[in-house]
Formats: structure tokens, C-alpha cells, sequence
């Protein structure tokens, strides 16, 4: 849990039901810095369960949507909730359900890092002691050991820790991978999936990682400079999309976008690369039943970059 959540949870729990609203929900949200708009109307639903993975490329706005959704920063147009409750006026009992790593662990750097847990855990009735021990000895931390001195990639761990520790129900994390080494990521991974699995917990991670994405996550969110362009279950998604390779001949005679059509590039020996993808219940493109094109998968990497061309 992020200190800015932490530090206004006041009182003991009381155990709420949030009934049917969604764990998280963005409607519109629109944010400006220095006057360009950083999310354009960002819209996104987070059903209770699921494992959201919001993938996008540097500065596409995935840490400013986050922030937004949870109410840390306040959008210029739109509006986002947690369990229905408007974010940026969350109770005490909706926080404690709730955990956040943010991509800059920060605040509380003086503290030792069981003094930090130790004060954080005072908040949150569900606290985990046992696992934070175990968990703690496992990732060879030192209680004791101030938190200012300890590596990016520890400093990571720890924050990571103590968004698990309270067992949240919804878990944020904001490119929690990024200092972490290849054991430290997997591990982080087979956590995610075994909250997800075990507990329902609802997840929503942030992420350049593609394999890590596709381990984990059930749904997968793009975002483009601030403009959702995809929000998707994820085998849906690699099942409805193929690039088609059309030979001249026939290319010659496409006038029209092809249903579905994402993007059309030339081929430098002629013909065309067309990338299709398919609503949920739509048909593939009678184009695909034409002699001589050729279709292929396409990793979910390429998609993006077609989507986002
Ligand atoms: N507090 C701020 N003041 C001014 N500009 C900001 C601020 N926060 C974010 N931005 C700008 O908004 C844009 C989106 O930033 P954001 O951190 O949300 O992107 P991101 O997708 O998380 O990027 P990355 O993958 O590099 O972490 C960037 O151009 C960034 O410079």
C-alpha cells in the first residue's frame, strides 16, 4: 500500500460488502500537464478476479492513469471509482482492501525496513506478520537494515511486500518487475497468479514486459499516448487477430478496408500485409478464403504496433 493511502487510513476496519460495483472503473478520465492532455477520455472497467495487464510504451500515460483511478491525483474531466465509491474521496475500510506498489517506492526512506513494516502493518487489521517474516528471510532482507541504503531492486521488494502483506482484495501495482532481477520477476509472478487464483483477488499491474504479461495476466489493456486503443480478454485477443498476406493480384482489386482492418502496409515485392482483427463474435474476413493469401498469427507485440501505427 502506497504511503499517501496508508497515512489517511484512520480507523480499524469494519468489514463492508461492496457489493456488485467493479473492483475499479475509469469513465472519461481526462488529465492535462503543461497543457497537452496526458489520458484523452480514458474509459476501463476492472470486473472482480481478473487480472488486468496495462501495457504501453513510455510516457503513454499507464503511471498517470493508475494514480488517477486510485485517486491520487485529481483528473481534469472524468471520474474513477473503487467498489463504486468515488476515488478520490475512498473510505478508510475500502483503502484497507486495497493494495498499491508505485513505480518510485518512496516516503518512510529513514526507517529500518521492519520499523516501516511494523508502523504500516498497524493500519490494516488483515496484516500478514507470518508472511512478511517468511517472506522477508526468504528475500534475505534485513529487518534492520534502513531502507534508504538498500537497492533499487530491494527497495522494489519491499514495496512489494507491503502491498501483499494486508491480503488485499484489488492489487495495483505500477511496473513492479522494472529493478527486479529474473528470479525476483518470476517469483512476483507466481504470486500475482496464486492471489489471483486462490484468494480472487483483482489485479491490475502496469508493464513493458510482454512475457510477463502473458503468464499472468486474464485481460490486457494498450494504452497509446493517453488513448485506450485496446481493452481485451487476453486469449480472445490472440485468437481474433491474423496479418494477411495478400499477393498482388488480389490486392489490386481491394478498394475497401477489410472488416476489422487495422492496418494495410505494402509489401517490398508487391502485394500487401493487411492486419485483421475481429470483433468477439464477428467472422474472419471472406478475404482469408480467397486463393493465394496467406494468413499468420501475430505475437501480441506486433498487434500493438499495428493498432498504435
Ligand atoms: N507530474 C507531472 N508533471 C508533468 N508531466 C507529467 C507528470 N506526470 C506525468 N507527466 C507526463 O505525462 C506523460 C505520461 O507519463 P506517465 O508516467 O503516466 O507514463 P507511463 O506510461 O507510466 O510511462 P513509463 O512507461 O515511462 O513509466 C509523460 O509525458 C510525462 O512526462
Amino acid at each position: 500500500m502506497n504511503a499517501i493511502l496508508d497515512r489517511s487510513i484512520s480507523a480499524v476496519a469494519t468489514p463492508v460488502a461492496f457489493g456488485a460495483a467493479a473492483p475499479l472503473a475509469a469513465d472519461g478520465l481526462i488529465k492535462q500537464y503543461d497543457h497537452e492532455n496526458v489520458l484523452k477520455g480514458v474509459s476501463l472497467t476492472i470486473e472482480p478476479g481478473t487480472v488486468l495487464g496495462l501495457i504501453g510504451r513510455n510516457g503513454a500515460g499507464k503511471s498517470t492513469l493508475i494514480r488517477a483511478m486510485l485517486g491520487l491525483i485529481e483528473p481534469d474531466a472524468g471520474h474513477a471509482t473503487v467498489w463504486g465509491v468515488p476515488a478520490l474521496r475512498l473510505t478508510d475500510a475500502i483503502k484497507q482492501r486495497l493494495g498499491y506498489v508505485p513505480q518510485q517506492p518512496e516516503a518512510m526512506a529513514w526507517l529500518q525496513v521492519g520499523e516501516m513494516l511494523d508502523f504500516i502493518g498497524r493500519f490494516y487489521p488483515r496484516w500478514d506478520a507470518a508472511y512478511v517474516d517468511a517472506t522477508l528471510e526468504r528475500w534475505q532482507l534485513p529487518r534492520n537494515r534502513v531502507l534508504a541504503k538498500l537497492s533499487p531492486g530491494e527497495r522494489q521488494r519491499v514495496a512489494i511486500l507491503r502491498a501483499l502483506a494486508p491480503r488485499p482484495e484489488l492489487l495495483v501495482l505500477d511496473e513492479p518487475a522494472s529493478a527486479l532481477d529474473p528470479v525476483g520477476r518470476r517469483e512476483l509472478l507466481r504470486e500475482i497468479a496464486s492471489r489471483a487464483g486462490e484468494s480472487g483477488t483483482t489485479v491490475l499491474f502496469s508493464t513493458h514486459i510482454m512475457s510477463d504479461l502473458e503468464r499472468v495476466a486474464s485481460h490486457v489493456a494498450f494504452l497509446h499516448a493517453g488513448e485506450l486503443l485496446l481493452h481485451s480478454e487476453l486469449d480472445s485477443l490472440k485468437e481474433r487477430n491474423l496479418r494477411l498476406h495478400v499477393p498482388e493480384a488480389v490486392a489490386v482489386q481491394l478498394r475497401e478496408d477489410v472488416p476489422g482492418e487495422v492496418s494495410r502496409r505494402p509489401h517490398p515485392y508487391g502485394g500487401l500485409s493487411i492486419t485483421v482483427l475481429r470483433g468477439e463474435d464477428a467472422p474472419w474476413p471472406d478475404l482469408l478464403q480467397v486463393p493465394g493469401v496467406r494468413a499468420e498469427a501475430l505475437p501480441l507485440e506486433d498487434l500493438f504496433i499495428e493498432v498504435s501505427a
